[in-house]
């Protein structure tokens, strides 16, 4: 059987990364409610490490405002607790899922926002009629399969659902709410927010008339600009 390791038998540098993810993931949980992206408890960041095969993950069921960096849990990437006084998310062995079968992901955030987590209740992916679409995910923002909470199916999910949609850093899951991913948790946080956004304006759409979708060599377009232009290089 694996023996799981103490975060005590981790080299200085991972220790002093922990301490470091701790502090930036603990803090970007304050993004989810000032983004309106999360109700009570109701969702989760996570960061991969890189100077181990560890994360730092939100502890489950604890409120946004009592997170401090010591209450973050960290974990292996099977979702063995390494170190941490409390139990993890219940997501923890889905973004475990996703960490070791998306190699350049380092981080990964769930929420139940409103009109995201509709879309879901409907099972239609978004339709990419919007250039922020294009630029942001690329295209739709794809619907995952719906899954129970608490195994790695819905990292799983997630996985299949985003090698059909390659330039997509959000999934919905169907019934449940959006996953989504990025090179650091920050990255992650502004997916969960575009997500949200898109997915509020397209349902104002639908409520107006027909959508119009952008043409898909337009997207490639958008997306290129967007990925390889915009900002600063
Ligand atoms: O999606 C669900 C439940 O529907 C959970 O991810 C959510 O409530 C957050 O749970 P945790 O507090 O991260 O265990």
């Amino acid at each position: 059987m694996e023996q799981v390791k103490s975060l005590k038998d981790y080299p200085a540098e991972v220790q002093a990364e922990v301490k470091q993810v701790r502090e930036v993931v603990a803090t970007l949980h304050e993004q989810l409610l000032k983004w309106n992206l999360v109700v009570w408890t109701a969702g989760n960041i996570s960061q991969r490490l890189h100077t181990a095969d560890l994360m730092v993950i939100k502890p489950s069921g604890m409120r946004y405002e009592s997170l401090t960096p010591e209450s973050m849990v960290v974990t292996d990437l099977n979702g063995n607790v390494v170190d941490g006084l409390a139990a993890p998310s219940s997501d923890t062995l889905s973004h475990a899922y996703i960490y070791r079968h998306m190699p350049n992901v380092y981080g990964v955030v769930h929420t139940h926002s409103t009109y995201a987590t509709a879309w879901g209740a409907t099972g239609q992916n978004i339709p990419c009629g919007l250039t922020m679409m294009g630029d942001e995910f690329g295209g739709p923002v794809p619907i995952g399969p719906f899954k129970l909470i608490g195994s790695e199916a819905i990292g799983e999910g997630v996985v299949e659902t985003l090698k059909k949609y390659p330039h997509s850093p959000a999934v919905i899951m169907q019934n449940h709410g959006p996953f989504t991913i990025g090179k650091d948790a920050e990255a992650a946080v502004k997916a969960a927010a575009m997500t949200e956004e898109v997915a509020h304006t397209m349902w104002a759409a639908k409520q107006l008339g027909q959508i119009i979708e952008i043409d898909p060599e337009d997207i490639a377009k958008l997306n290129d600009r967007y990925t390889n232009v915009y900002g600063q290089h």
